[in-house]
């Protein structure tokens, strides 16, 4: 479990940080969202004891980070955006050698690090890691984090770097962890990443908690929806409620509309009763996102 309560960081004076509070069960999976600059970062770095909170408490477990800094680094499984590595040791040597400074027994020691190695597909490399590429450093850098099956793992822009088959190996490990009983917290500023794998979404714009809830819930929280529509014929005018603006292609073969509500049912029946084909029908999930971080910013500056 991890608690972070009321914690504030600044920097010359300007809060990083701003009062959040934050709790991560045992389970669950929240994603730390927002732009660059949000805080993000800092938060991680407080949650992980490498930086100093202004005020505030991180509880990890039982301990509190203040109080107890090695007992509750020792619960914490972290993956920071650029891990480092022995570049002169093979994947297994380098896991071997976290697993000894964990204290872990060698029978066990060996058995996950052969099992994490066949989950993030470096099992049978024997190139060192000085000749691996950023991808196959963020893979290892996700077996690291989980070696000593700790009960919270914190995870940096995890993604950044893997390609479509690391992403979904990720996410598979990831949701085992979760399902195993651990806390996880994973930062990015990619909300279609988040809203895949998170149970809960953390919502951060200039170092406040602006929203914080399951994907459907904040983007329920009358957030504007851009829809894309497309016929084989033109399209017909839509007088649906909810719609605030469409904006036709020339030919009118296709439109962009945007509405208050997800009225994507409505917009497929005036199209069909027009006697339209429809040709495609979907939500604009990227302007959707960036709509979304847009009107909880303006909140958090009100
Ligand atoms: N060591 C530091 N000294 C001064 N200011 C800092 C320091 N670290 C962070 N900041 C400032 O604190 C704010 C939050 O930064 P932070 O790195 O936590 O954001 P972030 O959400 O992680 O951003 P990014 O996605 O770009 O990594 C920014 O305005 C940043 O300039």
């Amino acid at each position: 479990m991890i608690e972070l309560t009321d914690l504030t960081k600044r920097y010359n004076g300007v809060p990083a940080v701003d009062n959040l509070s934050l709790r991560v069960s045992e389970g669950e999976i929240v994603g730390l969202l927002g732009p660059n600059g949000a805080g993000k970062s800092t938060t991680i770095l407080m949650t992980t004891g490498l930086i100093e909170p202004d005020a505030g408490q991180i509880k990890i477990e039982r301990h509190i980070m203040q109080k107890n800094p090695l007992l509750a680094k020792a619960k914490i499984g972290y993956m920071p955006e650029d891990v480092g590595f022995y570049p002169g040791l093979t994947a297994a040597d380098n896991l071997d050698f976290f697993g000894r400074l964990y204290e872990m027994e060698a029978g066990r020691r060996k058995k996950r690090i052969d099992e994490l190695l066949v989950s993030v597909g470096l099992d049978g490399v024997s190139t060192l890691v000085g000749g691996y590429s950023k991808g196959m450093r963020q893979r290892l850098g996700l077996a690291k984090a989980l070696l000593n099956e700790p009960p919270v793992i914190i995870l940096d822009e995890p993604t950044a770097n893997l390609d479509p088959v690391g992403v979904s190996d990720y996410r598979k490990i990831v949701r085992q962890a979760a399902a195993d009983g651990a806390a996880i917290l994973v930062s990015s500023h990619i909300l279609s990443e988040v809203s895949v794998i998170c149970s809960r979404i953390a919502l951060l714009s200039r170092g406040k908690l602006v929203a914080d809830g399951t994907w459907q819930e904040i983007s329920d929280q009358g957030s504007d929806l851009i829809v894309r529509v497309e016929g084989r014929l033109p399209l017909p005018e839509f007088s649906i409620g909810g719609i605030r603006s469409v904006s036709y292609t020339p030919d009118r073969t296709s439109a962009v509309i945007v509405a208050s509500q997800d009225i994507r049912c409505e917009i497929a029946d005036a199209v069909t009763s027009a006697g339209v084909p429809l040709r495609n029908l979907q939500i604009d999930s990227e302007s959707a996102e960036e709509a979304l971080l847009q009107r909880f910013r303006k909140e958090a500056d009100a």
